[in-house]
């Protein structure tokens, strides 16, 4: 029997993963060709470990040598930080520099991604969350500690894989999401990053970096940490039906469960009531989630809540390149989707919250802030079949559909004046304003391609032109929305002068007693 070359290549594949598994089965870890051996403490589930993330089957954006960043640092030998440190251009806009591109060469500090320069972390078992990453040395505030590595997959098949690790009893999730459109799992294959449990009150955030034209996550410390302290941070669960899963970080503001600031998570277990809007998500749709993301069709769910965080300039020169020596791991598998790291110990509690239809479907649609950078959101549990039912979990089309907050309708305002030059002025703003909202309504349909385009690439900012335009035109509605409202209060607060057309009012242009009343 001949095998063609790709038959052959599957052949091998599954040859090898069953290798993987069979050294698994014995406790022995094993490690990709030139990661650094890791001594894998007893009891750490087995994972591959490493320190790039595998794209499979995704396409890798090539840089041309026109779209290559480069700084305009210069290399001083007497002032170190002259070698792109936080001033540098390339810093300053989260990206790192090209070798052999950069003017400071060798000397360049703005390649901590390529060169795995991380901090020096140590694994230890946690109380009830599993295994844990804690800092192996005293960490700097801003420092990068750690980049979040896994497989780069299609929301399409993080779905899928979700699923099956909830199928396989995996309590543990290890997905995040890089953009829109992918995800990291780091359930199999990842980095040490994928240890790091959340907490509500976390030393640790993510940050998005472009390297080499390509998004990647690292995990950068918010404050000073002290040698032997738990690294965290937090997770931005998103919920997605199943389980509700306790959070055990213990600080004084913790949410109880993981996810409960989720949208999904809040819809399915809070009271929805006509006029609450306690959980109403505030809208800037530059990208409207739910008709743009695969992620929020696959998962029928509202969408992921996802957080930005802007990038810092980091001088870690000084940073330990290891740390991995002392290391070790366990894993816990959580079948779960977990954005940045996981979950572990799923409990499922019920929760005794009466849930109610959501009345206002307009009020679940996800928002998502483009021109900004980025974030990483861990959602956890596949909702396959899981979903909650019987709610809403529609996402408007258009931007129009999406604004749900209550307008005032002026028309019906103006005439509880008597004064006819109130009336006229409400009116007149009232026109600005619908003319604004046009022309933003407009303008989103205008760029969406654009969005989308610039989603299909794997990148979470926008033309800066769309971007600027987008901003203008918000600006310009905010303001005629602002102008309307004070154009009321004003005409309400101020009476104007009697004229001899308000013969009704003895009060100027109070309004009528529905009001005052
Ligand atoms: C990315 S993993 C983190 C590492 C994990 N503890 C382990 O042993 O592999 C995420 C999982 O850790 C657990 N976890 C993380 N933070 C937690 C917390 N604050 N409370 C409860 N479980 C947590 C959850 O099971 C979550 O799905």
């Amino acid at each position: 029997m001949r095998l063609t070359h790709t038959e052959g290549t599957e052949l091998f594949h599954v040859f090898l993963n069953w290798c993987i598994e069979f050294l698994a089965m014995d406790g022995i870890n094993f490690f990709e060709a030139g990661d650094a051996p890791l001594t894998v403490p007893e009891g750490v589930p087995f994972f591959i470990h490493i320190n790039q993330n595998v794209s499979s089957g995704r396409k890798v954006v090539k840089q041309n040598d026109d779209d290559i960043p480069i700084c305009e640092c210069k290399y001083d030998a007497k002032y170190p930080d002259s070698a792109c440190g936080e001033r540098c251009l390339n810093v300053l806009t989260s990206t790192e520099c090209v070798p052999g591109y950069c003017p400071c060469r060798e000397y360049c500090k703005n390649q901590r991604f390529q060169k795995c320069q991380y901090a020096q972390t140590k694994l230890f078992r946690t109380e009830g969350r599993g295994w844990g990453l804690l800092a192996g040395k005293y960490i700097k505030a801003g420092e990068f500690i750690i980049e979040y590595c896994g497989e780069i997959i299609s929301s399409k098949e993080a779905k899928q894989r979700s699923q099956t690790y909830e199928a396989q009893g995996l309590r543990d999730a290890y997905i995040i999401s890089l953009n829109a459109n992918y995800f990291i799992d780091a359930t199999k294959k990842g980095s040490m990053a994928r240890f790091i449990n959340h907490s509500c009150q976390p030393n640790c955030e993510t940050r998005k970096w472009t390297v080499f034209g390509e998004t990647r996550v690292g995990i950068f410390s918010k404050q000073d940490i002290a040698v032997g302290t738990e690294l965290a941070y937090d997770y931005n669960f998103e919920w997605y039906g199943g389980a509700n899963v306790r959070c055990l970080c213990g600080a004084p503001n913790c949410s109880i469960f993981l996810g409960a600031k989720s949208h999904g998570f809040q819809v399915h277990n809070h009271v929805w009531e006509d006029g609450d809007d306690r959980y109403t998500v505030d809208t800037f749709p530059l990208y409207d989630s739910a008709e743009d993301e695969p992620f929020s069709k696959h998962f029928k769910s509202a969408s992921l809540n996802n957080t930005i965080f802007t990038a810092s300039g980091d001088e870690d020169n000084l940073m330990k390149v290891d740390g991995f020596a002392e290391t070790n791991y366990s894993i816990e598998f959580t079948n779960i989707i977990a954005e940045p790291f996981g979950s572990v110990a799923v409990e499922a509690l019920p929760i005794n919250a009466v849930k109610s239809e959501v009345k206002e479907e307009t009020d679940l649609f996800p928002q998502k802030t483009q021109q900004n950078i980025p974030q990483a959101t861990l959602g956890y549990n596949s909702g396959s079949g899981s979903t909650p039912k019987n709610r809403s979990q529609h996402v408007p089309k258009s931007r129009s559909k999406q604004a749900s907050r209550k307008q005032v309708n002026a028309k019906n305002v103006a005439k509880l004046f008597a004064s006819k030059q109130a009336q006229e002025e409400i009116i007149r703003c009232e026109e600005l304003r619908t003319e604004a909202t046009k022309k933003l309504n407009d303008l989103y349909d205008e760029i969406r391609p654009s969005i989308e385009e610039h989603a299909k690439d794997s990148q979470d900012n926008v033309p800066t032109d769309v971007a600027e335009k987008w901003i203008e035109a918000t600006c310009t509605q905010w303001k005629a929305e602002l102008d309307l409202h004070f154009s009321i209060i004003k005409n309400f607060v101020c009476p104007r002068p009697h004229t001899n057309e308000h013969t009704a009012s003895t009060e100027g242009d109070h309004v009528v007693k529905q009001l005052t009343n």
